[in-house]
């Protein structure tokens, strides 16, 4: 397993040291709060949880997953697609799962290593055995199959999950994990993945990787001395006392009739596709990227929004709805009322914002603070106590929302998201990210001011998670949302507090909240639905970008509002 440093998403700003955090990353996504600018070689944790496409550039491929769409309500959805990759150590695995990743082009793809897995060793005597190659990682014994197998399987149910990260310099787990959600594919490789029942029951395809055993030797070698911290000797005798011979026992009988035979009682032959040489191997990558596409067309995958919810379903604990008050219910009436013109539809929905982001200020963490009145006495009151404020409207309609939260909060930093559904796919697609320096540390006020199915907000919760800030550091703030919306952004992601004006039962067919108030942005901007799509993003490009700094399709960008 290696660095690729072509496929990370490099965001412009960062120093030296931590740009040596960044290429030190591996596969998958982003370890949860690693700080640490040391050269580490970890078993997981891409720095940048996404892989830009080499073939389309505009296209962006989430290796963290995706947040579960499905099930908001423990129901159905299509089981997604496991992939199990094989091979010797060094054989290229991970570069076979990268071409394939690129090649198939979905947007949410998990990319799990074994390596993550393994337990790791704590007492000095073993810890001596390791750095002179003495201590058998190639065993199944080194590996904690029932953590693979509850997490594949939590996986494979569109849950997150908790993946160990394993370090391959101290031989141990590290303190963090890293927080993967289900995808539409998920990817699962290390040298012995075919070897447990249960997890090649998760596996819908098997492929093993055959690289010839004097090329896969000179690799390790080389990645073991420049990146594992070894020595060629060292390396030579866990080679020779333990690699090959595991491989020869443990790897190559589960697709190679000869040692199938030598090995008879072991095993059986498990591999559906066997890619000789590996990742370079065009003609191979294509044929299995072809008939995974077919494999999902089958499984007909498209985000299904939930449209409804179970009966006598209870509010979820994260929802805190805006005091239904006269005044707020008077200012819902006049926005709900088609007859209302643009200019009062502004004015009283700007009201209600104000409103609704006073009351879910008031949700963000304070301490006890005292202060001298002008009359010399004491007030016992309370301040902000958390690290800092921003948010991050999604575009378009949550950008309606920013001018009121810079009413009710002063020197708020800004971001915004800008989120598109896929006509022919349904599936929401990020087109544009600008977000405020050093977000990981604030609380963060998400807006829209409407949320149907809930499908982008919880992309854009993702977004903001794959970016450091806590899940419950968010806060999703609207003026109407759809009781669906509310039970899928509550199951997928419970920590995020949830605050609108108003919640309407019913989503239709197409998408929209009934009774609902019509289209907010085309009520608000002036525009008409049929002008909405390109108009958005010529706008947001226009005002905010430039268009030569646009990386991969996808503007990614890190500023400070001032
Ligand atoms: N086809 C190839 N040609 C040249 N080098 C390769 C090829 N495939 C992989 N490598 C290199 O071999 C090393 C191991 O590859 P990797 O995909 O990480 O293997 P694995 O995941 O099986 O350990 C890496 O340094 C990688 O860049
Ligand atoms: O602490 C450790 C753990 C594992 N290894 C070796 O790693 C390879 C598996 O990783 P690949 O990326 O698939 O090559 C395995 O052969 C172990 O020998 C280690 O050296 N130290």
């Amino acid at each position: 397993m290696t660095v690729d440093r072509e496929i990370l998403i490099r965001p412009r700003l960062h120093s030296k040291e931590q740009e040596e955090e960044i290429i030190t990353s591996v596969r998958g996504g982003k370890p949860n709060r690693v700080r640490n600018a040391r050269r580490r070689h970890l078993s997981t944790g891409d720095s940048e949880p996404i892989i830009r496409n080499k073939s389309d550039s505009s296209k962006t491929i989430y290796t963290a997953g995706r947040p579960p769409w499905y099930k908001s309500d423990g129901a159905d959805g299509p089981s997604p697609l496991v992939i199990g990759i094989c091979g010797g150590s060094a054989s290229g695995k991970t570069s076979v799962a990268k071409n394939v990743i690129e090649g198939i082009d979905v947007p949410w793809v998990v990319l799990l290593a074994m390596d993550s897995f393994y337990k790791g060793i704590t007492s000095e005597k073993d810890k001596e055995l390791a750095l002179t190659g003495d201590y058998n990682f190639d065993h199944p014994d080194a590996f904690d199959w029932d953590a693979m197998v509850e997490i594949l399987q939590k996986l494979k149910e569109g849950k997150n999950v908790e993946v160990p990260i394993y370090d391959f310099n101290t031989h141990s787990r590290c303190a963090e994990t890293k927080t993967v959600y289900g995808a539409t594919i998920i990817i699962f490789e290390g040298i012995m993945t075919f070897h447990a029942e249960k997890l090649r029951e998760l596996m819908d395809l098997k492929i093993f990787v055959d690289t010839e055993s004097d090329i896969r030797l000179a690799r390790r070698l080389m990645r073991d001395i420049s990146q594992r911290g070894r020595q060629i000797n060292d390396v030579l005798n866990q080679y020779n006392r333990f690699v090959k011979p595991a491989y020869e026992k443990y790897i190559a009988p589960t697709y190679d009739l000869f040692f199938y035979r030598l090995f008879t009682e072991l095993r059986i032959l498990h591999a559906d596709i066997v890619v000789p040489k590996g990742g370079s191997n065009r003609v191979a990558i294509d044929l299995i990227v072809k008939h995974i596409r077919r494999e999902l067309e089958n499984r007909k995958y498209r985000v299904i929004r939930k449209t409804s919810i179970p009966r006598n379903c209870s509010d979820p604990a994260s929802l805190h709805l805006l005091p239904q008050t006269r005044q707020s219910m008077g200012i819902q009436t006049i926005i709900r009322d088609k007859k209302t013109p643009r200019n009062e539809f502004i004015f009283y929905s700007e009201r209600l914002m104000r409103l609704v982001f006073e009351y879910a200020l008031g949700f963000l963490p304070h301490e006890a603070h005292t202060v001298s009145t002008p009359q010399g006495l004491q007030y016992d009151g309370v301040r902000f106590s958390g690290n800092g404020l921003c948010g991050v409207s999604i575009l378009r309609a949550g950008e309606t929302m920013e001018k009121a939260l810079m009413k009710v909060t002063k020197d708020i930093r800004l971001g915004k998201i800008l989120i598109q559904n896929n006509p022919d796919t349904k599936n929401p697609e990020l087109y544009f990210l600008r977000l405020p320096r050093g977000i990981a540390n604030d609380h963060c006020v998400l807006m829209d001011a409407s949320i149907a199915t809930g499908a982008a907000a919880m992309m854009a919760i993702r977004v903001l998670l794959d970016h450091d800030v806590r899940e419950d550091n968010i806060l999703l703030v609207s003026l109407l949302m759809a009781a669906p919306g509310v039970h899928a952004i509550a199951y997928a992601y419970p920590k995020v507090k949830i605050i609108t004006a108003a919640v309407d039962q019913t989503v239709s067919k197409d998408f929209h909240i009934l009774p609902g108030l019509g289209n907010f942005g085309d009520r608000y901007f002036g525009t008409d639905a049929s002008e909405t799509m390109t108009g958005i993003k010529e706008e947001c490009f226009s005002t905010e970008t430039d268009a030569s700094e646009t990386m991969f399709g996808i503007k990614e960008e890190n500023f400070s509002s001032e």
